[in-house]
């Protein structure tokens, strides 16, 4: 992936703009989270997964929500794309209530991919959902393309790629809509060490395109500590804040292997190893 950090195709800042219209402008991206508390079931099966949680994040943040399994940050991310309403309080995303497919872009940890299409239709689909206009579309689609390293692949079937591309294809898609927010959900809990750490280079590097905020989810201290710009540590479930940690690793002008091989980062990693360790039996 480059780390270019503009857009050179004029109208997308425009319609990333037109998909949270009516909502202000220095909102776009920034979460708010109100007494947020998050229930299935009811009487006896009753559980409540998350809450309550108060959080306000501004635009450009990215944020990494970490815990143990089944802490619920997963329901929390849920929240954030609208999937769901929250059982009690308030989620606002951009200013106003989330909207799946509008106020955010979403990566699952399977990719989710269409297996009949080729890489660049995968691409074209979710540029056609966002309403690129048709003539627009293939140079928009060589672009994303590029920027998640795919650039010689449009033309190959999902199956032909390995599970790495498959994901960069996802995040490719994801970021088609030009979404101020996005949200990833473990996306390289399924892939080797090598390839993940790869694709945790090529998020942070994009990360901060277009000003965007960014919310990860995982289990992982190291991920959490290489990627955060924040970083919160979810208590067991019902999930909720235990620590609200702001990093002060560089973003950019940094080789990752330096990252990786800071004491500041190491410090990071074992302060947020020890937090989740210690959240999931507080
Ligand atoms: N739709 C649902 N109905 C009932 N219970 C649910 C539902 N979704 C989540 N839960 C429960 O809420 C809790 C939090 O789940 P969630 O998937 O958010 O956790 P998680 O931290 O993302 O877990 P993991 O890291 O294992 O993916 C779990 O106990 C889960 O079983």
């Amino acid at each position: 992936m480059s780390s270019n950090s503009s857009s050179p195709l004029t109208g997308a800042a425009d319609r990333a703009a037109a998909t949270t219209a009516g909502r202000p402008a220095g909102q776009r991206g920034a979460i708010r989270l109100h007494n947020v508390s998050q229930r299935y079931g009811t009487g006896a099966d009753a559980v409540t997964a998350v809450g309550p949680v108060d959080l306000d994040v501004p635009p450009g943040e990215f944020l990494v929500l970490v815990g143990a399994s089944g802490c619920g940050k997963s329901t929390l991310l849920r929240l954030i794309a609208g999937f769901e309403p929250a059982t009690v309080g308030d989620v606002e995303v951009s200013g106003g209530a989330p909207v799946p497919g509008v106020t955010s872009g979403v990566v699952f940890q399977q990719p989710r991919l269409f297996p009949w299409k080729t890489v660049g239709g995968n691409v074209d689909l979710a540029l056609k959902y966002a309403k690129v206009p048709k003539s627009e579309r293939a140079a928009r689609r060589n672009e994303l393309l590029e920027r998640v390293g795919l650039d010689d692949t449009a033309h190959r079937r999902i199956w032909e790629i390995s599970g790495g591309q498959q994901q960069r294809v996802a995040i490719a898609r994801a970021l088609a809509a030009e979404t101020s927010l996005l949200l990833l959900d473990e996306p390289f809990a399924a892939l080797d060490a090598l390839t993940r750490e790869r694709l945790q280079e090529d998020v942070r590097a994009v990360s901060s395109d277009n000003g965007r905020t960014n919310v990860f989810v995982t289990h992982s201290a190291d991920e959490a500590a290489f990627l955060g710009s924040r970083i919160i540590v979810l208590t067991k479930r019902p999930g909720r804040v235990a620590l609200d940690l702001s990093s002060t690793l560089p973003r950019t002008g940094v080789e990752p292997e330096e990252l990786r091989g800071s004491p500041e980062y190491a410090a990071l990693r074992a302060e947020i190893g020890a937090a989740v360790k210690e959240a999931a039996v507080a």
